[in-house]
């Protein structure tokens, strides 16, 4: 598929979902590299530069998107030669894809390891990470109830109840805004994340904070899947996560809207749970407490400390 096409679809959310939108982008990236018609490496960089840029352009929120394009980049400026930079981009993109369906089957394995046996699970979205736990429990022989939202407003839960019924899973779907009525009934939370912060506050689809919170209320756990490539190491320089604002049109028809001079439309599409309402964040490298989010960070996406004065320092250069 095209660049510009890929990075259409990303931004009108055919392509969604923070994992699926990493694997669509880096191989966007490996398409374009193979077709890049550049006469020098420096021309091959700076056109490379430009496409990473098109796919970072198109939605803010998932760090996925550049940790994933992060990856591909990166050896472009260790590169000798030409074709040494092209078959550079496509081994590290086709590294990425199968690292990151790997990484899903993992989460599977260790998140249903926590999915107990008679358990009603609720779950939000549409997450690949998320429901795979809830899947492998249900594969494992678990006998599992769960309540999936609807997801206003663009629907991710038909796509889950799909899912679910698919499996054949026992399922209620219910509108967002009756979780807390239902919380009592529910024994695991269990969600997936865009990005997760050093200090371990998860970046989800709208709703999922006041899911957290009814969920803490109850005293039921809430359990987070997430790619270690959904940590976000700027995080460690005090950068927030920018959190994407769509569509008034998503939320009211602009027949509607263009009726009230005095209401504005808001269309936030995630929100932030501080890491004080997540139990577990299951991970492909093993379940950890929020509170270790830095040693994702720091072990597994290869940023340290030392990387990060090095960018502050660079940062201050360039604003000078
Ligand atoms: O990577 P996986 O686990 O599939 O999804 C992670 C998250 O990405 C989605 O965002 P959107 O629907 O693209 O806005 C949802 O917020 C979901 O929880």
């Amino acid at each position: 598929m095209l660049l510009n096409e890929t990075a259409e679809r990303i931004r009108t959310m055919e392509i969604r979902g923070a994992g699926r939108i990493a694997r669509a982008a880096v191989e966007a990236l490996a398409g374009y590299a193979d077709t890049l018609d550049a006469t020098d490496l420096a021309a091959f960089r700076s056109g490379m530069q430009e496409a990473a840029e098109t796919l970072l352009a198109t939605r803010p929120t998932a760090v996925s998107l550049p940790n994933a394009v992060h990856a591909v980049m990166a050896p472009l400026s260790a590169a000798d030669s030409l074709p040494e930079a092209r078959d550079a981009v496509r081994r590290r993109a086709d590294a990425f894809v199968t690292s990151s369906l790997h990484a899903v089957e993992r989460i599977a394995d260790i998140g249903a390891r926590h999915i107990s046996d008679g358990d009603t699970v609720l779950t939000h979205c549409n997450s690949e990470a998320a429901l795979a736990c809830i899947l492998e429990a249900h594969r494992q022989g678990k006998d599992l109830t769960v309540y999936a939202t609807e997801v206003r407003p663009r629907n991710q839960g038909h796509l889950t109840i799909r899912a679910l019924d698919d499996a054949g899973i026992r399922t209620s779907f219910i509108i967002d805004s009756a979780v807390r009525s239902i919380m009592n009934r529910i024994t695991l939370v269990v969600v997936g994340a865009d990005a997760i912060t050093v200090n371990g506050a998860v970046v989800n689809k709208i709703g999922t904070a006041q899911i957290a919170l009814a969920a803490h209320e109850a005293r039921t756990n809430v359990v987070v899947a997430a790619e270690t490539y959904k940590f976000a190491p700027r995080t460690v320089l005090g950068e927030l996560i920018e959190i994407e604002e769509r569509s008034p049109a998503e939320v009211l028809p602009e027949e509607i809207a263009r009726t009230l001079k005095h209401v504005t439309v808001r269309n936030p599409a995630f929100d932030v749970t501080p890491a004080e309402y997540v139990d577990l964040i299951v991970t492909e490298k093993g379940a950890i407490p929020p509170e270790l989010a830095y040693t994702i960070i720091r072990e597994y996406l290869g940023w340290n400390i030392e990387d990060f004065q090095r960018q502050l320092v660079l940062d201050h250069r360039n604003q000078d």
